[in-house]
């Protein structure tokens, strides 16, 4: 599927040459054919097998009428969710920026480190391809919303820890189509969703980053930790390198820079500056050079190495390591605590709710938004746990267990389910989070219900019910009708066979449906019927007629002791 995106961006550049002047007048036939068959590669064949299945995933998606936002739950659970990944703490690098400076560029060659880490020459070979996220050259928006490598890598940090790594790509602000809002809110969704931000923009570092400065303050009130932790300012093309040298030096410097405070600067500016530093744990800058002509301007540029620029090359190997080496990975935290593929989902889901009103939001609701979605993250976790515990009791594979047992482990997973709830660090204070603890009860009672009644199915006589119902009821019927019959009320008896007739056709249809698995609702309906008499009718017959038995067993024995006393009684007297 790698070779399917790759594919994609071929047919890119063969559009661009269509549409390009060479193809008109200055080129000849010849050259165009020349340059149709530079355009198309010899096929890779050494791709490691786990690039092939890979693509990028739409997991946001815009509408660009009516400028709204829509989250693809489906998708984002499909590549978060692997059971290989949804628990291990996830790394999200995620890179942001304006439209067409090459941010899906620089993730396939992200995607290479990742890919060919071992090999001291990760970022390929002259003549290959560049594949993975679609990019492409000319003036027009190619990616849009937010899109996710489907391939979650698991590395190994030094530490001895395992973690996960998404990729994200994002739609690129200031296009043509696009409103500020919409932009704003890419961007943001990005920032807050990531580990690693990577910000390619050219020199206004410091736009939109109010928002966060704001909402970083906010939450550091209440849990004295930086909320974001790495962000990296990608300066493309940088034409200055006698004023400051290519790489982090150099960017650190230029950024200091910028970052400096001075009088005469507007005041959310100033605000900005001083508290961006409290936000972020890490805040880098980069300088990146121009990547050549041929980058720039050739629409059969397909990515290969031998068509870039020395230099850029140089600086790429040194940038993609920064962000990407084991060492260098962060975790992404929320609130101060690590964050697991799972709870990522949670969070996407929470932010994208507040980003879809009409306007951008207060980062007041942002940060409520987060500690919404961080108590749902602890719910979905606590549950998930008490859950695959009960699975082990009495999941689909395992024998019938009584009821009392049942509930005796419901109640023994339940309370340890809540203390992990509770010993999870969690934001928005205690008020709050005890909704959630409630809510994660009844969450749990639900799926204990739903237990209960698998468990109930595997009893067999439990099965039994609606027929030994409906056989119940055509006895019945069989001897009233018989006796009324015999007596002469022909009409009671008429009805009665009626009646007998009616329960053993639902007795061969429910037959049916049990053996062939159709007409499902017509079997429940049965079932449903069945259940009713059985509770409403003969179930309190036979506790009557218990009872009944038992009173009169017991007036019987009063009725034989008294008899006998007043036997004795009468004994006594005579005597
Ligand atoms: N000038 C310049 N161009 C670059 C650089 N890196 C990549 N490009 C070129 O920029 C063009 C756009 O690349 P993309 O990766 O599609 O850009 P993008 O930012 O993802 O664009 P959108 O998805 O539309 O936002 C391609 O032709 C790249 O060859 C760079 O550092 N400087
Ligand atoms: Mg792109």
């Amino acid at each position: 599927m790698a070779d399917e995106s790759g594919l994609r961006n071929r047919s890119h550049s063969h559009h661009n040459c269509k549409s390009y002047v060479y193809s008109e007048g200055t080129a000849s036939g010849v050259e165009e054919v020349l340059l149709k068959q530079t355009c198309v590669p010899p096929a890779c064949e050494e791709k490691p097998l786990a690039a092939e299945a890979a693509r990028p995933v739409q997991i946001v998606l815009t509408d660009d009428e009516e400028h709204r936002f829509e989250l693809d739950e489906g998708a984002l659970e499909s590549v978060l969710m692997q059971e290989h990944v949804r628990d291990l703490d996830v790394v999200v690098v995620s890179v942001a920026g304006a439209f067409r400076k090459g941010k899906s560029f620089l993730l396939d060659f992200m995607l290479r480190y990742v890919y060919n880490q071992e090999s001291s020459f990760w970022l390929g070979k002259d003549n290959d391809p560049l594949t993975g996220f679609t990019w492409r050259g000319g003036c027009e928006r190619e990616t849009t919303g937010i899109q996710v490598w489907s391939e979650v890598f698991v590395v190994d940090k030094p530490d001895g820890s395992k973690v996960a790594v998404l990729l994200v790509d994002t739609q690129g602000a200031f296009d043509s189509q696009s409103t500020i809002k919409d932009c704003a809110t890419v961007f943001a969704l990005s920032t807050m969703t990531s580990s690693v931000q990577v910000s390619t923009c050219h020199n206004n570092l410091l736009t939109k980053m109010e928002l966060f400065t704001e909402y970083g303050r906010l939450a550091m009130e209440e849990i004295y930790k930086k909320p974001f932790q790495k962000l990296m300012f990608l300066i493309r093309d940088w034409s200055y390198p006698y004023e400051h040298p290519y790489g982090l030096e150099g960017g650190k410097r230029f950024l200091e820079k910028r970052l400096q405070v001075k009088q005469n600067q507007h005041e959310e500016l100033q605000n900005v500056r001083k508290h961006i530093h409290s936000c972020f744990s890490n805040i880098s800058c980069f300088l990146l050079p121009h990547p050549g002509l041929k980058v720039a301007t050739n629409p059969c540029f397909d990515g290969r190495l031998r068509d870039i620029d020395d230099d850029f090359k140089k600086e790429l190997e040194n940038l993609v390591p920064l962000l990407l080496s084991p060492e260098n990975l962060v975790v992404k935290e929320i609130g101060g605590a690590k964050v697991t593929c799972r709870d990522l989902v949670q969070y996407f889901k929470a932010y994208i709710k507040i980003y879809q009103g009409e306007e951008l939001p207060h980062p007041k609701s942002m940060l409520q938004a987060t500690a919404e979605a961080n108590n749902l993250a602890a719910v979905a976790g606590a549950k998930d746990s008490y859950t695959r515990s009960m699975e082990q009791v009495c999941g689909g594979d395992k024998p019938y267990i009584a009821p009392a047992d049942l509930e005796r482990s419901h109640e023994e997973l339940k309370q340890s389910s809540i203390r992990q709830f509770r010993a999870v660090k969690k934001m928005g204070g205690e008020e709050f989070c005890r909704r959630y603890q409630e809510q994660l009860e009844s969450e749990l009672d639900e799926a204990y219900a739903s237990f209960i009644k698998h468990n109930d199915s595997k009893n067999i006589f439990y099965a039994a019910r609606t027929p030994a119902t409906l056989f119940a009821v055509m006895f019945a019927m069989y001897i009233i009708s018989g006796v009324t019959g015999f007596v002469g009320l022909n009409t009671i008896a008429t009805v009665c066979n009626l009646v007998m007739g009616v329960a053993l056709i639902s007795l061969c249809i429910w037959s049916y449906v049990k053996y062939s698995g159709e007409f499902r609702e017509l079997g429940a309906v049965i079932d449903q019927v069945a259940e009713t008499l059985w509770e409403q009718v003969l179930k309190p017959l036979s506790d009557h007629y218990m009872e009944d038995n038992i009173r009169q067993s017991v007036a019987n024995s009063i009725r034989a002791s008294l008899s006998e006393q007043v036997t004795q009684h009468a004994k006594l007297k005579s005597n």
